[in-house]
């Protein structure tokens, strides 16, 4: 799925040297946004560097792009400490794992990202590596097979995922520091658009800056990525300056509508009214519905969706919500009466699924 306003990573922007790298901010103070989990992990992040121990095992989580990745580059930057990196499905064997653990200098920083794709038998030597330092190995096979146990360095798990509801318990409550990165403001999303443009050099005025910022999805990655694009039309069109009107243009060439919404958010909420009376629908069945991944419904279209309020979770399934339906212009159906479960009418919206 190749969207303009995909939150998660396209061809090129996550390679080392690509644009993307460059805009990433360093430290903790150029990151826009987060306030609250900035302001505990620069408390932590204190401590641990005064006592001269490795920081607590420190657990990312929230939708694509809103900035995982760099804030765990970050983290181990402010520690002073090294950044090593891999990732669940990477990681195929204990012994994958045991390599990149066996190697790690004092209170470095260990990033693994997609956490919620590790193997139960990678995940079994986490467990020990991460409360006590200590790696048990197995050696051998069959009768001859023996258990060792390896000494580590202290080092700090910082870890990252889109689903932290998919990862074990035993695996969650070995993270000290959980950390639910939140969608943007548009007001934040605007400042780092102005600091993209800076680093990129684009003659982005702050007009403009809100205008794309409005269209964002409360996300970086699409921020910089609408800025990117739109900055191309403003070279076509031989622009001096990407104003607001320039914006403007450009996003409506992409089809990215006021609300950041673009085609396929449009076909998800066209499918759940015009096809299930506004559900509610199951996931399994509105993602086939509009021929996409069941994952990536989940993943990148609903996330948003559902915290601008154009649809809501009910135990049923789906709903649109009454803004859903007037920004497809249409009209929403008369609320139900305020929640008196008693009312076993089936109500407007059918019970037939
Ligand atoms: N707070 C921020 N301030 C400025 N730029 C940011 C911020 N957060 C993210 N970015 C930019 O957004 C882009 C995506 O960030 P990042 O790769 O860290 O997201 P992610 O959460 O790791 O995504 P994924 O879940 O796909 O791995 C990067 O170019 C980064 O520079
Ligand atoms: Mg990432």
């Amino acid at each position: 799925m190749t969207r303009i306003i995909s939150g998660e990573a396209q061809h090129g922007e996550q390679i080392p040297g690509a644009t993307d790298r460059a805009l990433r901010p360093q430290t903790l103070a150029e990151f826009v946004g987060q306030e609250q989990a900035k302001a505990n992990l620069r408390i932590f992040i204190e401590a641990a560097k005064g006592r001269g121990e490795s920081l607590d095992h420190v657990l990312l989580f929230g939708p694509p792009g809103l900035g995982k990745t760099t804030l765990a580059q970050i983290v181990a930057r402010e520690l002073g400490v090294n950044f090593r990196a891999t990732s669940g499905p990477v990681l195929n064997k204990p012994g994958d794992l045991a390599a990149i653990l066996t190697n790690l200098e004092p209170n470095d920083v260990l990033f693994i990202d997609e956490i919620h794709r590790l193997s139960s038998n990678v995940e079994e030597i986490l467990y020990p590596a991460m409360e006590d330092h200590v790696l048990d190995l197995v050696i051998g096979e069959g009768p001859s097979a023996r258990s060792i146990r390896i000494d580590l360095a202290p080092f700090t798990l910082v870890a990252a995922t889109t689903r932290a509801g998919m990862l074990a318990t035993p695996l969650r409550d070995r993270f000290g520091i959980p950390v639910r990165l939140e969608f943007y403001t548009p007001r934040e999303l605007r400042h780092v658009l102005l600091g993209a443009a800076r680093k990129m050099g684009a003659p982005l005025s702050e007009d403009g800056a809100d205008e794309i910022a409005k269209r964002a999805r409360g996300t970086p990655r699409v921020a910089g990525r609408l800025l990117r694009r739109v900055r191309d039309f403003a070279t076509a069109d031989a622009a001096e300056v990407i104003d607001r009107k320039a914006a403007a243009m450009a996003l409506a060439r992409l089809e990215v509508d006021e609300s950041g919404l673009d085609s396929l958010d449009r076909r998800y909420l066209r499918a759940m009214i015009e096809h299930y009376g506004g559900g509610p629908v199951g996931v399994e069945t509105i993602a086939y519905a509009i021929a996409e991944a069941r994952d990536a419904v989940e993943d990148v279209i609903e996330p948003y969706l559902m915290q601008q309020g154009f649809i809501q979770r009910t135990p049923r399934g789906r709903m649109a919500c009454g803004k859903a339906y007037l920004h497809l212009g249409l009209t929403p159906p008369a609320a139900p009466p305020p929640a008196s479960q008693g009312s076993a009418q089936g109500g407007l919206f059918g019970d037939e699924n």
